[in-house]
């Protein structure tokens, strides 16, 4: 047989056995597509349900949402890995929850940002995207009822809290309605061909600083210059030849930048956290996986910030964080921004928030949430 026939053979079997399987493929993306469209029409109905309930203005559930996905996680076999079904998962959500109702999302724009891929992650691609110029923006859309729910960052693993988002957490009527973990990768993104070629790197200063021991290794003698977003960088290094921005995974599609060098933070584990703020906040999703965030005050004397936290450990409640903050007025020194474990139904939370609230000169709580999923 000639070298030319066997290579025929070869290919025609290669095609018999694909055909085998892609005619299974077809077969199952049918009847996912029928399942897909089955469960859609379930969430229409329960649009309809809430809307008899006079409930139509919380159409999202924070709560549920968690619910599915952690059960989803819980069944998953493999082989896909439990990041992909909970993303799939997310998006299948995300569309369902856009025939019920379609959501727009304040966040701290421009697009291309951390926060965009945070909104993106817990939302999905069916929310509209409403970037906002700043994180007072994001909440003042949202009290307005511009948006539907806004994200704003909250604290950063390497940088701390963001204070802008404790300020203004402090004044508003908004509640916290969930929480999103974003691990914050870094890329050196540009059109230049090799490092050699890059003349000069933006970011925004934070990120910068992320990347401070790589940039000294990689790009000494390079000048970096700060601007006001990561996204904002990667747009000037799509114009400039030369330019280079430090930027994460959403700037680069954004902006359509090839990635010269990934991950290349310092700190490994870079990660920030968003909460998700809204008019309601979130009902219990499951025992042991909520959170309550809140504020208290009292004023400054020895022993002060003891006597809040007794409640919390007199009720076996465990704090997962704890921020102090000046007081923006001058009645009290300084505030304590809390996260507790537990939803403020728990019989248990609630006799520690009852008690706090006894003791504390001032107290809010922001609102109890799912723990992030992710
Ligand atoms: O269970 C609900 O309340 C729904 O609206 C359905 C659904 C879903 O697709 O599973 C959609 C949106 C909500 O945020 C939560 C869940």
């Amino acid at each position: 047989m000639s070298d030319r026939q066997n290579s025929d053979n070869g290919k025609d079997s290669l095609l018999a056995e694909l055909s085998v399987v892609r005619t299974d493929i077809d077969a199952i993306d049918a009847q996912l597509l029928d399942l897909l469209n089955r469960r859609a029409r379930c969430a229409q109905q329960v649009g309809e349900i809430k809307a008899r309930h006079g409930d139509a203005g919380f159409i999202y559930r924070p709560e549920r949402e968690a619910q599915v996905l952690r059960r989803i996680q819980d069944m998953n076999q493999g082989p896909l890995s439990s990041e992909s079904v909970t993303w799939f998962f997310r998006e299948v959500m995300s569309a369902c929850l856009s025939l019920e109702q379609p959501l727009g999302i304040a966040f701290l724009g421009p697009l291309g940002t951390f926060s965009e891929s945070a909104s993106t992650k817990h939302f999905g691609h069916a929310a509209r995207l409403l970037p906002q110029a700043s994180i007072d923006d994001v909440f003042r859309e949202v009290e307005a009822g511009h948006a539907n729910y806004g994200v704003a960052p909250v604290e950063n693993s390497t940088e701390g809290a963001v204070g802008r988002t404790l300020d203004l957490l402090l004044g508003t009527s908004l509640k916290i309605c969930g929480e999103v973990v974003l691990r914050i990768h870094q890329h050196l993104l540009t059109k230049a061909p090799s490092l050699d070629r890059v003349t000069k790197v933006y970011s925004h200063a934070q990120s910068l600083a992320q990347c401070h021991e790589w940039l000294n290794r990689h790009l000494p003698n390079v000048p970096r210059i700060s601007v006001g977003s990561n996204a904002q960088a990667a747009q000037m290094a799509a114009q400039e030849e030369g330019a280079a921005a430090i930027a994460g995974e959403a700037a680069a599609d954004r902006y359509d930048l090839p990635r010269l060098a990934e991950s290349i933070e310092d700190e490994p584990n870079n990660t920030t956290r968003f909460v998700v703020l809204g008019r309601h906040d979130a009902g219990p999703s499951t025992a042991g996986k909520d959170k309550t965030s809140l504020i208290m005050s009292i004023p400054n004397n020895t022993g002060a910030l003891h006597t809040l936290l007794v409640p919390f450990a007199d009720a076996g409640v465990s704090l997962t964080r704890l921020e102090s903050r000046p007081a923006r007025h001058t009645l009290w020194e300084y505030v304590f921004f809390v996260d507790v474990d537990g939803h403020r139904d728990e019989p248990r939370v609630k006799a520690a928030l009852d008690e706090l609230a006894r003791r504390a000169a001032y107290l809010k709580v922001l609102g109890s949430y799912p723990v992030a999923v992710y």
